[in-house]
């Protein structure tokens, strides 16, 4: 079994297929859409991605690629807790001054932005496309001071030595991976789960004012607990948007499929991107 991951080694997305997946074969991809082109594409069996940070918010190319270019399901929710620290080559560690820039993921900057302000006010960020991105390009340019942001495991893999270790803004930081698949089927992870999950991407009839509270009303009444509900565009027009909606409920026999018969009732396009089980890795 092969698994894809934004790469290169000791992202935070290689963190969580370590742990999920010990004893697979895993191959880096530089980015997301490379990741699940690979699944379409028959290269690998599935693909691990980043979804969405807890300081953040959602992974936009993730939740946009599930529902404008890909037809996959998710099959498993991975939860990781992330620390970020601040790492330079060994060579600039007893440097004073500060370093000519500082290099991550998007997401990894601004889950450090107030350290960033408070302690390297003025010095560049530069967006890498992954963490293990920034932290190899750093490992790559001895000759200049330069700092990554990333995990600790990276520090480790890219020979680099960390200057500020914890530098996350807020101490609650975690994020959520998806595990895709061409369809759906049970992963074996070893971990322990009691939740299940169903994701689905509605789109509401057009300009039909109440539509949105009727479709909040076929959960609400079935009392099934929402997780999470966000718009993203459509991509056909402004004010045009879909769903992504969570529901902290398995794909049973009755409350979903109905939820779902009575959205498509009432004018909407449901689609149905995973039922699964979510696993908080340690
Ligand atoms: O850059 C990485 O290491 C990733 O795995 C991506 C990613 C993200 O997309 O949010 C994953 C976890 C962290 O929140 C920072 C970056």
């Amino acid at each position: 079994m092969k698994i894809a991951y934004l790469g290169p080694q000791s992202s935070f997305t290689d963190l969580a297929v370590k742990k999920a997946f010990p004893e697979e074969e895993t191959l880096p991809f530089t980015t997301i859409p490379d990741c699940i082109e690979a699944v379409m594409d028959g290269e690998v069996d599935y693909a691990v991605v980043p979804l969405e940070n807890a300081l953040e918010g959602s992974v936009h190319i993730t939740v946009d690629y599930l529902f404008h270019e890909a037809d996959l399901a998710i099959v498993a929710e991975l939860t990781s807790a992330i620390q970020q620290h601040l790492m330079v080559h060994p060579d600039w560690k007893d440097q004073p001054g500060q370093p000519e820039k500082i290099m991550s993921h998007p997401h990894a900057l601004a889950q450090c932005h107030k350290f960033l302000r408070g302690t390297y006010k003025g010095v560049p960020l530069e967006q890498s496309t992954s963490t293990s991105a920034g932290a190899k390009f750093v490992s790559e340019h001895p000759e200049s001071f330069l700092g990554a942001i990333g995990n600790e495991l990276a520090a480790e893999h890219y020979g680099l030595a960390i200057l500020h270790d914890h530098i996350h803004d807020v101490t609650y930081n975690h994020t959520r991976f998806i595990v895709l698949h061409k369809k759906h089927r049970e992963v074996s992870i070893p971990h322990e789960t009691s939740l299940h999950k169903t994701t689905l991407m509605v789109t509401l009839p057009k300009d039909r004012s109440g539509a949105l509270h009727q479709v909040l009303s076929a959960f609400a009444w079935r009392q099934l607990n929402l997780s999470k509900i966000e718009s993203r565009p459509l991509k056909t027009g402004l004010g045009d948007y879909f769903f992504l909606i969570d529901v902290d409920h398995e794909l049973d026999d009755v409350l979903l499929p109905g939820a779902i018969n009575e959205m498509e009732a009432l004018g909407c396009s449901v689609k149905l991107v995973g039922h699964y089980p979510s696993f908080m890795l340690s």
